[in-house]
């Protein structure tokens, strides 16, 4: 391998100890991310999806959906990656990944407790791609309600690696998170969505301000026409789509979520998510209905599939 002249420093990238964060989050930010997700988008009264929003007895009874916790990551460390020894272009930053584990049901406010590690770093030549852990404690009662693992595929920032054996460090069991092969048999459910031209918009607000969602003149520097969904908006849709169908709107059943962002997705786009149930794993994958191109695939499972589907 050659040299690295870029100043990226595996070693101290990996010797780096995230401080403990602490964040909050109100029913405020519960409703405003279900919205941005697409919940009630298609019908303003969803009888499975209002109570993201609002609830007859208060806002503090409304329901949180599961995905919600991949935002604490912007709520300790915003949307930028300042690490010694990480040297990226943030303009070229795409999100690869996302695996949650759900412990608890997340209360409709939230006073939390965050211990952030590097997960995983790896050289694949024309990427870097860096894995971050992040553990949410409820702040009161001590208890751990989540932990997600974020998986960032920095474009242009790889070739560091000192030998000819490409750098490659995890933590965490190999098979964890690894997306499920997707069945060739016909999917068991289809559900169909439409995202908004303005959806990035609304979505950031839940906390990820990077331009490339927003910005016309980012997002051409980072090689798309016009600037594209964020990775967990589509995933936000697309576990909507799951809970929908295969929990009867029942999102407490959801106990891990995997997905692969496999291609970027334009505002304004349909998605159609596919599904297949082996056991109580839902594997599923989501396609741009306008290219016909899948975009992301994963798995959900759940604590237990009901015995009528
Ligand atoms: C703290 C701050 C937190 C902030 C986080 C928030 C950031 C957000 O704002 C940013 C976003 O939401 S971006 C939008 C969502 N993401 C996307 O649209 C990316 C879609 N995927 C792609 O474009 C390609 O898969 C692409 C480009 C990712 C890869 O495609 P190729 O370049 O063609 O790669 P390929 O040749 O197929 O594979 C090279 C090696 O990389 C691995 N790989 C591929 N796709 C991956 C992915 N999605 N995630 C992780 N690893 C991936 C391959 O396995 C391969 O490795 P190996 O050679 O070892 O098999």
């Amino acid at each position: 391998m050659a040299d690295n002249p870029s100043g990226f420093d595996p070693d101290r990238i990996l010797a780096h100890k995230f401080p403990e964060t602490t964040s909050t989050y109100t029913e405020r930010d519960v409703a405003l991310y279900a919205l941005g997700i697409g919940a009630c988008g298609r019908e303003a009264v969803d009888a499975d999806e209002l109570k993201y929003v609002y609830n007859e007895n208060g806002q503090e009874y409304i329901e949180v959906l599961p995905t919600f916790a991949a935002l604490f990551i912007h709520k300790t460390m915003g949307t930028g990656l300042n690490l010694p020894g990480l040297s990226y272009d943030p303009k070229l930053l795409l999100h690869g990944q996302q695996y949650i584990e759900l412990y608890k049901p997340l209360p409709s406010r939230g006073y939390l407790d965050n211990k952030i590690s590097l997960a995983g770093l790896h050289d694949k030549g024309k990427a870097a791609i860096l894995e971050i852990e992040t553990k949410s404690y409820d702040k009161m009662s001590g208890q751990l309600l989540c932990m997600n693992r974020t998986t960032l595929f920095l474009r242009g920032a790889g070739g560091f690696s000192s030998s000819s054996h490409p750098y490659s460090y995890t933590n965490y069991p190999k098979n964890q998170g690894s997306a499920g092969k997707i069945p060739k048999t016909q999917p068991f459910m289809v559900y169909e969505d439409c995202t908004r031209p303005s959806q990035a918009l609304v979505y950031r607000l839940s906390g990820d301000y990077n331009p490339l969602h927003s910005d016309p003149i980012v997002a051409k520097i980072a090689g798309f026409s016009k600037p594209i969904l964020h990775g967990l908006c589509t995933l936000g849709f697309a576990v909507r789509a799951v809970i929908k169908c295969v929990c009867k709107g029942d999102s407490s059943k959801v106990k891990c979520i995997s997905g692969k962002f496999l291609l970027h997705v334009y505002p304004g786009e349909t998605l159609v998510t596919e599904m297949w149930l082996e056991g109580s794993r839902v594997l599923y994958q989501t396609k741009v209905k306008e290219r016909n191109r899948a975009v992301l695939s994963g798995y959900v499972d759940l604590h237990h599939v009901a015995s009528s589907l």
